[in-house]
Order: structure tokens, then sequence, then C-alpha cells
């Protein structure tokens, strides 16, 4: 189970801050889409090249012009990008085949609540997912055990994001997801080496 970093509304001084804290525990750094709308790539060639042996997972949460926007992420230097499961098949399918050989595609199941769009995203080749409730609707609470039936028993990897906490990990990491992506619960900490080893001594 890799534990994920969210750098999410960040200066690009505050993401190399908590980078630094954290790196020992961190698996994979995530470049937050709102970092990307504000650096663009230069922030993921920046990190690519500052922190060599992490996985980094750009979030670039493409809908359209797969292709263009995959090529994009992974020749920046990220191992990961992402897209959203309510792209058309053709976007999707177009970002499979352009990350092949190159890194990986992860789709975001933002608003996805049938198991019948994960297996259907599974018969087009997703092998990858992350469950994830958006800053915007955590006020209805975050990731809980509830929130992994929409991915039972389909075979994919599962992440998942949205509001996992230190109160909330041991419940989150009792369902066995492959990642566990964790955004202001490490980066709006206090101490973010300290919360960053919490997390992943609760994951091993
Ligand atoms: O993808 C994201 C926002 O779109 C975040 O990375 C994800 O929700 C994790 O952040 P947090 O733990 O603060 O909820």
């Amino acid at each position: 189970m890799k534990l994920q970093v969210a750098l999410d509304r960040m200066s690009r001084e505050a993401c190399h801050s908590v980078l630094e804290e954290t790196k020992d525990y961190v698996d994979i750094i995530e470049v937050g889409t709102g970092v990307i709308k504000e650096y663009g790539m230069d922030i993921v060639r920046d990190l690519r090249e500052s922190y060599p042996h992490h996985e980094i997972l750009a979030d670039m949460k493409t809908c359209d012009a797969g292709k263009a926007e995959t090529l994009q992420a992974l020749e920046a230097g990220a191992d990961i990008t992402t897209v959203m499961a309510f792209s058309s098949e053709a976007t999707i399918k177009t970002c499979l085949e352009a990350a092949h050989g190159k890194g990986r595609v992860m789709i975001d199941l933002l608003g996805v609540t049938e198991r019948s769009k994960v297996e259907r995203l599974r018969s087009i080749g997703v092998d990858f997912v992350s469950l994830h409730i958006g800053k915007d609707q955590q006020q209805g609470g975050g990731i809980s055990a509830e929130s992994f039936s929409v991915v039972a028993e389909t075979g994919v990897q599962v992440a998942v994001a949205g509001g996992v906490s230190l109160k909330t990990i041991d419940e989150v990491v009792g369902e066995k997801p492959d990642v566990v992506i964790v955004g202001s619960g490490i980066t709006k900490a206090d101490d973010p080496k300290g919360a960053a080893r919490l997390f992943k001594e609760a994951m091993t």
C-alpha cells in the first residue's frame, strides 16, 4: 500500500518545503490540478528533477484531448496521469493508448456511484482508478469504508482520495486500497513530517 501526498493549492516553494519534510514517508508525489494550472508542466519537470526516485502523478483531470494531455504529463516526467471517468470512452481509450509503454493512467471516479460504470471501464482496459470525494463534497464526510462498494470485485487497482485524516486512516486502510491519497491531512498539518510518518505507520 502506497502513500501519495497531494500538493493542492500551494505555491512552488510550499510544494518543495512539504516534500523536503515528508519525502521519506511518501511513495507518490501528486502534483495537484490547481498547482498545474498555476505553473504548468514546468512544476512537473521541476519536481521530477528534484525527486528522481519518487513516483510522480500529474493530476491533469483530463476529460478531452486525451492524447495531447497524456503525452504532455508523461513527457514532463510524470509516471501517472489522471483522466475523469465521465470522459467519453474515446478519450479514455486514447489516453490508455498514449500512455502505453510510457506510464499509467488513473481514472478519477469523482461522481461515480454505480459499480457497473467501473466494470465498464475495466472492459475497455482501465486497470487503475481513484475513489474520490471532492473537496466541495467533503462537508458530507470524506472517504469511508462504505465508499469502496463501487469498486468491490471489479479487479481494478484502487487509490482513495478525499478528506483522509488521521481519524479515518485505520478505516480506510482496513479496505486494503493500493494507494491512499492524503492532501490537507499532511500539507495543512502543523507538523507535515510527523503527520506523514503517522499515515505511513498506519499503512504498514
Ligand atoms: O484531487 C484532489 C482534489 O481534486 C485532492 O488531491 C484529493 O481530494 C486529496 O486532498 P484532501 O486529502 O485534502 O481531500
